[in-house]
């Protein structure tokens, strides 16, 4: 049993950005959420979260309807990292990774058990030298990696990333999402990179227009033609040496199929459902 969305519609500022969508992640896999701006990736992330309720549809946790659980019995199973994440409060980096740990604590405050997961997660993310900087004085990669941090401090089953990467180089995009996926967790990453999806995600599902439009695994689903269909943008794939795809962008619009209707004025791409 583990997070799932079923069915999941919402109905946001008089706009259905997350449209039907179910997805059901494996125990232990990472699944990558693809899809433009603003197809619905956050949206649905927020939902999964329990941080809103959708407008029909359900989210489960291990079965039970997440608007019926109480938030400390969320938290101990589902850890978020999203874009947004900000505070001007002076707080160091490891009180910021402290906090991680309230859906844990128990009457008598933090225990030993506490401090070990802070230090495991600060050493995990390469941020033990930073442990006592105050945040605000963080790079934004930096402050993303202690995000990460204490999400992992409250060592989840289950973790939900917003572009976990978008500030980081590209030393620490690999490092972080190879720990991510080495993790014994089921996570749900939306990311913008192709590429770090085919490398890492067991298996990506692709938004557009709040629907999903494929799902599967990146090698069977991030094909030229979805490239050019979802995103507008002409791709070479090409098969590497165990399996995995890489994707490689070229300048210029795609050449639409020749059986293709023809594309309304506002979602030049748009594809049916997969619902
Ligand atoms: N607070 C809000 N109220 C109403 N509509 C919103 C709100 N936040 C986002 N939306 C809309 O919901 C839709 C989906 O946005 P969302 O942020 O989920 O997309 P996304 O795929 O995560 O995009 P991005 O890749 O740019 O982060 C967009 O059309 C957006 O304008």
């Amino acid at each position: 049993m583990t997070l799932r969305a079923s069915a999941v519609t919402w109905n946001r500022g008089g706009a259905l950005v997350v449209d039907g969508v179910t997805i059901d992640p494996r125990p232990g896999e990472m699944m990558g959420l693809l899809g433009p701006n603003g197809s619905g990736k956050s949206s649905l992330l927020t939902l999964m979260a329990g941080a809103a309720a959708p407008t029909s549809g359900r989210i489960e946790l291990d079965g039970n309807d997440l608007t019926t659980l109480r938030r400390k019995h969320i938290a101990r199973a589902v850890a978020v990292v999203d874009q947004h994440a900000h505070t001007d409060v002076d707080v160091t980096v490891r009180d910021v990774v402290r906090l991680g740990r309230i859906p844990h604590r128990g009457t008598f405050g933090p225990s030993a058990d506490d401090e070990t997961a802070v230090a495991a997660a600060l050493e995990q993310t390469g941020l033990t030298d930073k442990a006592g900087c105050l945040w605000r004085r963080l790079s934004g990669g930096e402050r993303q990696r202690a995000h990460i941090a204490r999400a992992l401090a409250q060592q989840p089953r289950e973790l939900l990333l917003d572009e976990p990467t978008n500030h980081l180089d590209i030393h620490h995009q690999l490092e972080i999402l190879a720990l991510i996926a080495r993790l014994p967790i089921t996570s749900v990453v939306a990311l913008h990179d192709l590429n770090l999806a085919a490398l890492f995600c067991d298996r990506v599902v692709v938004m557009q227009d709040g629907r999903v439009v494929a799902a599967g695994n990146p090698a069977d689903v991030l094909t030229e033609d979805l490239v050019a269909r979802v995103y507008g943008v002409r791709a070479v794939v090409t098969r590497e040496t165990g399996g995995r795809v890489h994707i490689r962008f070229e300048p210029g619009a795609p050449t639409p199929p020749s059986d293709a209707p023809p594309a309304p004025p506002t979602r030049p791409h748009a594809v049916s459902s997969a619902r």
